[in-house]
């Protein structure tokens, strides 16, 4: 594609860095082929370009300008997708990053996976919609049933409740779940709703719970949560604060029935610097970790997202997963502009290799 056409694909702000970036780079025309590697440009003097399809509030919290300047620096541009043109017209792209909902953008998105094998698509979108509902989200983590010196990690006791609250004290007797009971939205869209969590200490306030929902037994853990976040094979960990364990005497002795959890591991703040109990505090085990993550990337067929991870009180190496996050807020993640960037370098790269040593057997 000429460099104008090109050029036509990206908005106003990103034409004009792209050309600044492009311009710092020794006047060259943009897809040109040098016989020899130069440091920002990584793939035989070609840049990396990332088309990326995302909402404006995930745009900000992830393209945040030390990303961009990490990735101009080893010559990864990134391109908004534009939803209103097709796919097929934009680009070319190496990477395709996206969040998005809808069956539509599914079906493009899988439409291009098939007649652009050679695009990197960050992830298949029917491996992303399985996160978006909680009855099958930590399927994966239950079947794996991990248990070695290093710890176990499982998942809460959890019921699925589809319609009429007046049958949920029953269905929850019959379960034998232990209350309380923390209640998540079935469906975890990233609507505003699907993150009101309620926690119903009682057999009486179960009914006044709405459906659609998955019921899970409330683990004491502290009050600290570990945000495994997985970029491809590396793997971050951060603390954050979780509901303390006492949340159902303080609020029972409030009112009795439902209490509405507010958001408060999500807060960037790291529990990293409170003054905890180094039992509540200390990581889970980094291979235990390692293996973890490992697995589920395959299992779940997907190179980005985050796990929410606690450790039972007082159960030293019992570790429950609690959620699943496609495309998490890689903004609040340490580090993350070099661990992104260092990811997407390795993508394109290992595509390169493979494609020579395929044309070198032939
Ligand atoms: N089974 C549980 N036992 C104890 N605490 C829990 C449990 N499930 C959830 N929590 C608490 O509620 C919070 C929110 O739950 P969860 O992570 O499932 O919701 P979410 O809306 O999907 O969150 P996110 O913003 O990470 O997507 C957790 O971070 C944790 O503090
Ligand atoms: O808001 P942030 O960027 O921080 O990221 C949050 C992200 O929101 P976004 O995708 O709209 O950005 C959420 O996604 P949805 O469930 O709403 O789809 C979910 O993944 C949270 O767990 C993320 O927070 P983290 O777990 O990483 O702390
Ligand atoms: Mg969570
Ligand atoms: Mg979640």
């Amino acid at each position: 594609m000429r460099l104008k056409e090109e050029m036509s694909c990206r908005n106003e702000d990103e034409r004009e860095e792209f050309s600044e970036q492009k311009l710092n780079h020794h006047h060259q025309p943009l897809f040109f082929t040098t016989p020899t590697l130069e440091p920002g440009f990584p793939l035989q003097g070609k840049p990396v370009v990332v088309g990326y399809a995302l909402t404006s509030k995930k745009t900000k919290s992830f393209l945040q300008p030390k990303l961009k300047d990490q990735a101009r620096i080893k010559g990864i541009f990134f391109v908004a997708i534009d939803q209103s043109k097709p796919l097929s017209d934009q680009g070319p792209f190496d990477v395709v990053m996206h969040k998005l909902l809808g069956k539509e953008w599914r079906q493009i998105i899988e439409d291009y996976r098939q007649t652009h094998p050679e695009v990197t698509v960050l992830d298949p979108p029917d491996a992303i919609q399985h996160l978006r509902n909680r009855q099958f989200m930590l399927q994966a983590v239950a079947d794996l049933n991990l248990s070695d010196s290093y710890g176990k990690v499982g998942v809460p006791r959890q019921l699925v409740i589809k319609k009429d609250a007046s049958s949920i004290p029953d269905a929850v007797a019959k379960s034998g779940l232990i209350l309380p009971l923390v209640a998540k939205p079935l469906i975890a869209d990233g609507s505003a709703k699907s993150h009101e969590l309620s926690l119903a200490f009682d057999q009486n306030s179960l009914q006044k719970l709405e459906p659609p929902l998955v019921l899970q037994e409330f683990v004491n853990h502290g009050g600290v949560l570990f945000k495994v976040y997985i970029v491809g094979e590396t793997i971050k960990v951060v603390r954050r604060f979780s509901l303390p364990d006492d949340v159902c005497k303080r609020e029972l002795s409030k009112n009795a029935g439902v209490y509405h959890v507010p958001r408060v591991s999500c807060a960037a703040a790291s529990a990293d610097d409170a003054n905890l109990d180094p039992h509540v505090a200390e990581l889970p085990p980094r291979p235990l970790l390692e293996k973890l993550a490992k697995e589920l990337r395959h299992r779940l067929g997907l190179r980005l997202f985050n796990l929410d991870i606690i450790r039972e009180h007082g159960c030293g190496d019992r570790f429950y997963v609690i959620d699943i996050n496609y495309f998490p807020g890689y903004g609040k993640m340490p580090g993350y502009e070099h661990i992104f960037t260092d990811f997407l370098l390795n993508l394109v790269q290992g595509k390169y290799k493979k494609r020579s040593c395929l044309l070198m057997a032939q």
